[in-house]
């Protein structure tokens, strides 16, 4: 019975860590037979001695029940929305304001923007106890089973942080294309696009619905940023990773509003080769401390803006 216990014990370790190489690292170090062979021998196990069993098992991912509605959760910080930009003469302008407020010492960080919907994941003490949709950046819905289904999130931190963080769940191209077909199959109204998709498939009640939907989610901020200590945002995005977040690769650090142009350029031609949907361009200035003396107006941050890519032709055949 003791060596059930430490059978357990390792096996949830060394699933998780399985899981995290295969949906965060994106480099498996053993076949998909073997992990799930283990998590058979995991689950049986977990079924004989239910007192083994914890919540953030790595077979815990589906919950149980079909929910019968989402309840509400208020947002301690607000899920701010960001102000657009549209063409180079608007990034020009965003540049001399905030040169003009904070002085000319200023990086920016440029980060990749996500055509999906933003969510918002709070851990205690290094367990991830709920998670929630923007709503209206105030009030969203609790999503947690939902969210629980996303095999890139970790269910339990290798540090025991108790802190929010944010980021944007999507549904890559690829399993919006297969959805759609078996839609179609089913005779079934589609997708218009991914964005759609992924808000649908953490819309459903079932989380059993929301798993077989392949979503997937990069995180980008943290919220309450004193408790890290980390003071820029790509210390931030870091520090993510460390703990065991996705976070998207892509992100660059640019001196000078004429390096943001240049990234601006390369995805603009470079956006079709990536797995996702990006609509634009989020740059931010990267001092925590500069932030925070741009602030933020009603409803978005002077420290940051979105360069929108221009809407593509749908061609409607
Ligand atoms: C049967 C089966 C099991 C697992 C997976 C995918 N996968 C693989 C690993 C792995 N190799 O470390 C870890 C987690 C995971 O989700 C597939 C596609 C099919």
């Amino acid at each position: 019975r003791s060596n059930a216990e430490s059978r357990v014990k390792e096996l949830q370790e060394l699933l998780s860590r399985y899981n995290y190489e295969y949906h965060v690292l994106d480099k498996p170090s053993v076949p998909d037979v073997e992990y799930d062979k283990l998590l058979h021998e995991l689950k049986q196990l977990e079924e004989e001695y239910p007192e083994f069993l914890t919540p953030d098992s790595p077979t815990q991912r589906i919950g149980g029940s079909v929910l019968e509605q989402f309840s509400k959760v208020n947002h301690k910080t607000p899920m701010l929305s960001l102000g657009n930009a549209f063409n180079e003469q608007d990034l020009r302008d965003f540049d001399k304001r905030v040169r003009k407020a904070v002085g000319d010492k200023i990086s920016y960080i440029c980060e990749l923007k996500i055509d999906g919907l933003a969510v918002s994941l709070r851990y205690e003490k290094g367990l991830f106890v709920q998670g929630a949709t923007r709503g209206d950046g105030s009030v969203g819905e609790d999503i947690t089973a939902n969210l629980k289904t996303i095999r890139s999130i970790p269910l339990r931190l290798n540090k025991p942080f108790s802190l929010e963080v944010r980021g944007e769940a999507f549904m890559p191209r690829s399993s919006f294309l297969q959805l759609n077909k078996e839609k179609e199959e089913r005779e079934e109204l589609p997708f218009a696009n991914p964005r759609n998709a992924a808000a649908g498939s953490l819309r459903q009640l079932d989380p059993r619905i929301a798993s077989s939907r392949n979503l997937d989610l990069f995180l980008y901020g943290i919220g309450e940023l004193g408790e890290t200590g980390a003071e820029t945002q790509s210390g931030g995005l870091d520090l993510l990773s460390e703990l065991g977040f996705k976070t998207n690769k892509e992100r660059r650090k640019c001196e000078s509003i004429e390096e943001v142009l240049q990234y601006v350029e390369e995805w603009t031609e470079k956006r079709a080769e990536l797995e996702y949907d990006i609509d634009g361009i989020v740059i931010k200035v990267d001092s925590l401390s500069q932030q925070e003396e741009l602030g933020t107006t009603v409803k978005s941050p002077r420290w940051a803006i979105a360069f929108k890519f221009p809407a593509e032709e749908v061609v409607t055949v």
